[in-house]
C-alpha cells in the first residue's frame, strides 16, 4: 500500500478536447480560404482597396490559423498537495518577490495587503522570505510595511487558527462585513480585535498619505530624508526576521530600494526583479521563486504547496521552468466594459498553450526556479553547471564582482532544491547594498542572459521566450479557489495605458533578437508554441492591418469603389460575420459570461487595436529607428473600500483625455460618419459599373456601432466628452483623408 502511494505523481496533467470548438474554428478558416481564394479569382477587380482588403484578409487568415492551432489541445493540471507531504521529507525555500514603483498609483495599503496575504500562505514560516522592491524609495511604502508588519504578528496567527481563505484583510473583511451568532464567541471576539487592528491601520496608513500626520523622518527613517526618486542610494531594511527559524512565526520580511541616478537607465520592472534576486540569492538563496505585482492577493493560501506539486514531480517537475498561475481580478467592473479582464484569453489561448510547451510567463503569480534565472539548460540538470562553466572567474564575469554573490549563485546552479544559506537577513545587508548598486550589472550577463531581461518594456513575455527558446517547459497552475487575484484597471484612460505599453513592449520583442521566430529557429521552441507566442507578439503590428480595414470602407464609400464581392459573393464575408460572432458569443457562454460581456470585448477589441495598439505600435518603431524610448507606463490601480464603489455608479462609463490614442480613435469614427454622410447625400462619384455597394456600407455601419461609446464622447462634457482639441485634430486628420479619397 505504502509502496503504491508512493509511486502516485504530485501532478497531473490532463489533454481535454473541445470537439465542437474545432469544428467551428475550422470552418471560419475555410470561408476565411475561400473568400481569399474568391479575391484572387475575381480578376475584374484589382484594384489598389481589392489588393489592401486582400493583404489584411490574408494576414487575418494567417493570425486564425495560429488562434486554431493554439487552442486545438487545451490541458489542465490537477495538484495534490496532500501527497507532497509524503513524498518530500523537507519542503523547499520559496522567496517571495512584490514589485511597487509608485506611492500615488499604487497606494501603499494595496502592497500592505499583498505583504500580508503573502506573510500568511500556508507553508512553513521558515521556508519564505519576502521581499518588496520599492522603485518609488517612499517613506510612505516602508512606513506601510514596517505598520503592516506589526498587524501580521496576529493576523497570521488568526488566519492560520481559523484556516481563513482570504489573507489579504481588505479582501477578508469586505466578504465577511459582519459575523452572524453561529460562530463561537471566542472567534467572534478575535474576529472584532482584527477588525479593529486593521481599521486603525488603514487609518494610519491613510493619515500618512494625505498627509494629515507628517511622516516624522528620523529613527529607521532617516535614509528617506535625503532621498529623491531617481536620485538616491539603496536602501535595504529588514522589517522582520525569522531569526530562530521557527515554522509557525512569521516569514522574514525584507524592504529593498535599489540605488537610482539620473542617467543610469534602471530597465523598470526588470531591473527591480534582477536586484530582487540578487539580494535574495545572499540573503536567503531559496531555489524557488514567487514573483507577483504589488495587487497581486493571494486568493489560495495553499497555492505554494499546488506549484511545487508541478515543480518538485520527479518526472514531470524536472523539465518545467516555471509554474504560471492565471492572473485573475478581484475588482473586475461587471461584463467587463473596457475588455481588461481577460477571461476568454487564459481559457482558450493560455490554456491551449498549456497543452504544448507551456504558457507564457506574464509578469506576475509565477513561481520560477532561481537555476533557470540564472541561465540553466534543461540538459545541465543532472551535472549542474560546474561540469562546464564551473570556474569561479567565469561565473563572476556573468554574475558581477560580489564574491559572496558568486558563491550563492554558484550553489544555486547545482541541481539541488534543498540548498540554502545558512546566514540571516541582517547579516548581509552591507554585501546585499553592493549587488543593489546600479552599476553592478554593468559588464555582467544580467539582463541579457541572466534574469528578467532587458530591452522590451513587456520584460515577461521576452524573459519567458528566452526560458522556453533553451528547451524548458512550463506549466499553469489553476487550483480551486483560484490562486491570486488583482486590480483590472477601472477606467479607459488605465486601460490604455496598459494596452499601449504591452503593444509597444511586444513589437520590441516581435523584432527583436529573441523574438519567437529566431527562438524557433536557432532555439528550442516547438513550433506550435512559437505560433502561439507570435500570436501574443504580434499585438502592435496586427494593429495596422486593423486599422487599415477600419478605413477601407469608409474610403470605398467616398470614392464609389468597393471591396466586398457584389451579388452571391457577399454571403462569404456576411456568413464569416455571422458566424464568428455566433461562435464566439457561445465560447462565451460556455464559460458562464453573458453576452453584454461578449460584446463589450467584440467593441474593445477593435477600440483598443485601432487605437491604444497602433500607438504602442508606432512607439516601438520610433525606438527602432533610434529616435525615442519606450517608457513603462504604471497602471494606476484603485484601492476599492466599499465607500468608494458607491460613489463609482458610473463605473464603465468612457472617460477620456488628450493622449494621441483618441485622436486616432476619434479620427477613425468621423471617417467612417463623414463616408456614411456622403453616401446618403448621394455625394459619391459616379463610376461605371463597379461602385460602392451595400457590403461597404454595412462594414462601415459596424465600425461606427462599434466605437458608439466615442459618438457618445463628441457631445459628452468634462471627462465623458472627447476634448475639443482632440476633436480639432481628428477632424483635420478626417478631412484631409477625405479630400485625399476624392482627388
Ligand atoms: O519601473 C518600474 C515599473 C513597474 N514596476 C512594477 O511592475 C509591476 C507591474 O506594473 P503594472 O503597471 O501593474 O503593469 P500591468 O499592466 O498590470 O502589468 C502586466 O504587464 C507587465 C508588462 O508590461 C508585467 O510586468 C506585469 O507583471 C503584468 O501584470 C507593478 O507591481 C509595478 O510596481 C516596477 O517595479 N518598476
Ligand atoms: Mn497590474
Amino acid at each position: 500500500m505504502a509502496k503504491q502511494e508512493d509511486d502516485q505523481p504530485l501532478y497531473e496533467k490532463v489533454w481535454f478536447k473541445r470537439k465542437y470548438q474545432r469544428v467551428m474554428d475550422t470552418f471560419i478558416l475555410l470561408l476565411l480560404l475561400l473568400l481569399l481564394s474568391y479575391r484572387l479569382f475575381s480578376s475584374n477587380n484589382f484594384t489598389i482597396p481589392w489588393i489592401l482588403a486582400f493583404i489584411c484578409e490574408s494576414w487575418f487568415t494567417f493570425t486564425w490559423i495560429i488562434i486554431l492551432t493554439t487552442k486545438w489541445t487545451p490541458a489542465v493540471t490537477i495538484t495534490h498537495p496532500n501527497r507532497l507531504f509524503q513524498r518530500v521529507p523537507e519542503l523547499p525555500r520559496v522567496d517571495l518577490f512584490v514589485a511597487t514603483a509608485d506611492p500615488v498609483l499604487e497606494p501603499p495599503i494595496i502592497t500592505a495587503n499583498t505583504v500580508l496575504s503573502l506573510l500568511a500562505l500556508d507553508y512553513p514560516t521558515n521556508k519564505l522570505a519576502c521581499y518588496v522592491s520599492d522603485d518609488g524609495c517612499s517613506p510612505l511604502t516602508f512606513y506601510a510595511l514596517v505598520q503592516a508588519s506589526k498587524f501580521a504578528q496576529f493576523w497570521v496567527p488568526f488566519c492560520k487558527k481559523y484556516k481563513i481563505q482570504l489573507r489579504a484583510p481588505f479582501s477578508y473583511f469586505s466578504s465577511v462585513a459582519t459575523i452572524d451568532s453561529e460562530h463561537s464567541p471566542e472567534f467572534k471576539q478575535e474576529w472584532s480585535r482584527m477588525k479593529d487592528m486593521y481599521d486603525n491601520l488603514i487609518l494610519k496608513i491613510q493619515d500618512v498619505t494625505r498627509k494629515q500626520i507628517p511622516l516624522q523622518l528620523d529613527g529607521e527613517f532617516t535614509v528617506f530624508s535625503i532621498t529623491e526618486r531617481r536620485n538616491h542610494p539603496t536602501i535595504i531594511k529588514v522589517i522582520l526576521e525569522n531569526k530562530d527559524g521557527v515554522s509557525d512565526g512569521l516569514p522574514h520580511l525584507v524592504y529593498v530600494s535599489r540605488e537610482k541616478k539620473p542617467h543610469q537607465t534602471h530597465n523598470y520592472k526588470a531591473g527591480a526583479m534582477n536586484v530582487l534576486t540578487r539580494v535574495s540569492g545572499l540573503m536567503t538563496n531559496a531555489p524557488f521563486m514567487l514573483n507577483v505585482d504589488c495587487d497581486m492577493v493571494v486568493n489560495n493560501p495553499k497555492i505554494v504547496l499546488h506549484a511545487m506539486c508541478i515543480l518538485l514531480d520527479p518526472k514531470g517537475g524536472k523539465e518545467v521552468a516555471f509554474v504560471q498561475c492565471f492572473q485573475q481580478f478581484y475588482d473586475g467592473i461587471k461584463d467587463d466594459p473596457f475588455g481588461n479582464q481577460w477571461v476568454t484569453a487564459f481559457e482558450y489561448i493560455i490554456r491551449g498553450m498549456a497543452g504544448l510547451q507551456g504558457p507564457h510567463y506574464s509578469g506576475t503569480n509565477a513561481f520560477h526556479r532561481r537555476n533557470v534565472m540564472y541561465g540553466l539548460y534543461p540538459e545541465e540538470i543532472e551535472i549542474g553547471r560546474k561540469g562546464k562553466l564551473g570556474e569561479k572567474k567565469l561565473l563572476a564575469q556573468q554574475f558581477g564582482s560580489s564574491k559572496e554573490f558568486v558563491k550563492s549563485a554558484d550553489r544555486a546552479l547545482d541541481w539541488k532544491t534543498n540548498f540554502h544559506n545558512d546566514t540571516s537577513p541582517s547579516d548581509c545587508i552591507e554585501t546585499a547594498i553592493q549587488v543593489a548598486g546600479c552599476e553592478y550589472e554593468c559588464g555582467t550577463c544580467w539582463g541579457e542572459k541572466i534574469g528578467w531581461l532587458y530591452g522590451s518594456i513587456t520584460e515577461d513575455v521576452a524573459t519567458g521566450l528566452n526560458i522556453h527558446r533553451r528547451g524548458w517547459r512550463s506549466e499553469c497552475c489553476t487550483p480551486d479557489p483560484i490562486a491570486f487575484t488583482g486590480c483590472a484597471p477601472r477606467g479607459l484612460l488605465s486601460t490604455m495605458v496598459q494596452q499601449k505599453r504591452w503593444a509597444s513592449g511586444l513589437t520590441e520583442v516581435f523584432f527583436g533578437k529573441h523574438s519567437p521566430l529566431t527562438g524557433m529557429i536557432f532555439g528550442k521552441i516547438q513550433f506550435r508554441e512559437a505560433l502561439s507566442y507570435f500570436w501574443i507578439t504580434h499585438w502592435g503590428l496586427r494593429s495596422v492591418f486593423e486599422v487599415c480595414y477600419a478605413v477601407l470602407p469608409a474610403y470605398c464609400i467616398i470614392t464609389n469603389t468597393n471591396i466586398f464581392p457584389k451579388g452571391p459573393g457577399l454571403w462569404i464575408p456576411i456568413a464569416l460575420l455571422v458566424i464568428y460572432s455566433v461562435h464566439t458569443l457561445l465560447e462565451y457562454l460556455k464559460i458562464g459570461l453573458s453576452i453584454r460581456h461578449w460584446w463589450n470585448n467584440q467593441r474593445m477589441t477593435i477600440i483598443t487595436t485601432t487605437t491604444a495598439w497602433f500607438i504602442g505600435f508606432l512607439s516601438a518603431m520610433l525606438k527602432l529607428a533610434g529616435i525615442s524610448d519606450t517608457v513603462f507606463e504604471i497602471t494606476q490601480k484603485e484601492f476599492s473600500s466599499s465607500d468608494a464603489d458607491e460613489k463609482n455608479t458610473d463605473a464603465g462609463r468612457f472617460t477620456f483625455d488628450e493622449s494621441p490614442a483618441f485622436v486616432v480613435g476619434t479620427t477613425i469614427l468621423l471617417v467612417q460618419l463623414a463616408a456614411i454622410l456622403i453616401r446618403f447625400l448621394r455625394l459619391q462619384q459616379s463610376h461605371s459599373g463597379n461602385g460602392c455597394g451595400i457590403g461597404e456600407l454595412i462594414s462601415s455601419t459596424y465600425v461606427v456601432v462599434c466605437y458608439f461609446p466615442y459618438l457618445k464622447g463628441l457631445f459628452g462634457s468634462g471627462k465623458y466628452g472627447i476634448p475639443v482639441s482632440t476633436i480639432c485634430k481628428s477632424a483635420i486628420l478626417a478631412f484631409v483623408f477625405v479630400h485625399f479619397c476624392r482627388k
